[in-house]
């Protein structure tokens, strides 16, 4: 019998998630180029601060994997990831005062904690796997927004076509493919382990859009 792949096992564990999180109000209403400025805004200043983290946890897993291929990839990724965001955030958000910024939201410190947890205490395999949510589903929301706009003057275009589409696209598969490579020398509890990562962190990406509709803050 072949074997289902690592990755094949994943999606289909976190598709219900992935279900909820194109219905949620802020990808229906990013897809339809209602949704509100500031919520945008909130969400986009949340971001940045999740990059940051994202992009050292990134280099940081680059600097532990053992295949020189993969870690070529993800020093390219942590680069990618300063490159593009950089240019997003400047079109959105150029003008705002950056002292204005917010502090993380608890959705944006959950995740980035999460992150960096993995990155400290988790073996490499389950932190790679814990960054695969941020590519795989960005760019499964991305296509689902191209496929699903009807407004042909959405504001958020720009920031629909870098996650939507081919090149981007590139990069989400060879993600997949590390972590697939890894998953094929692990035990299947450590697998297993992956995949735990991989959802929580899935989860991670719904409450995040989630937080940024609901501009949220900190109780107290
Ligand atoms: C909360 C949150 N999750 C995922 C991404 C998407 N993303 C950020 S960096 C990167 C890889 C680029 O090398 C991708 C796909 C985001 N922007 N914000």
């Amino acid at each position: 019998m072949i074997q289902m792949k690592w990755s094949e096992k994943a999606w289909k564990t976190i598709e219900p998630i992935y279900e909820k999180t194109v219905t949620l109000p802020f990808i229906q209403e990013l897809t339809n180029g209602k949704l509100d400025r500031e919520k945008f805004i909130f969400y986009i200043q949340q971001d940045a601060m999740y990059l940051s983290d994202y992009g050292s946890v990134i280099t940081g897993i680059a600097s532990k994997l053992k295949d020189p291929a993969h870690t070529e990839s993800f020093i390219r990724f942590a680069g990618d990831s300063i490159v593009v965001e950089r240019a997003l955030h400047e079109s959105f958000i150029h003008g705002i005062n950056e002292k204005d910024r917010l502090k993380p939201s608890p959705a944006c410190l959950l995740y980035t904690s999460y992150l960096w947890r993995q990155l400290a205490n988790a073996p490499i395999e389950v932190s790679v796997a814990a960054v695969l949510p941020c590519f795989w589903i960005y760019k499964a929301v991305g296509d689902y927004i191209l496929a699903n706009q009807t407004n042909e003057e959405n504001p958020y275009q720009t920031w629909i076509n870098t996650y939507g589409g081919d090149d981007f696209s590139r990069s989400v598969s060879r993600a997949i493919e590390i972590c697939d490579e890894l998953a094929e020398s692990c035990t299947e509890s450590r697998q297993k382990e992956m995949l735990e990562a991989f959802v929580v962190c899935s989860k991670m990406e719904y409450l995040f859009w989630d937080s940024a509709h609901n501009l949220e803050q900190w109780k107290i």
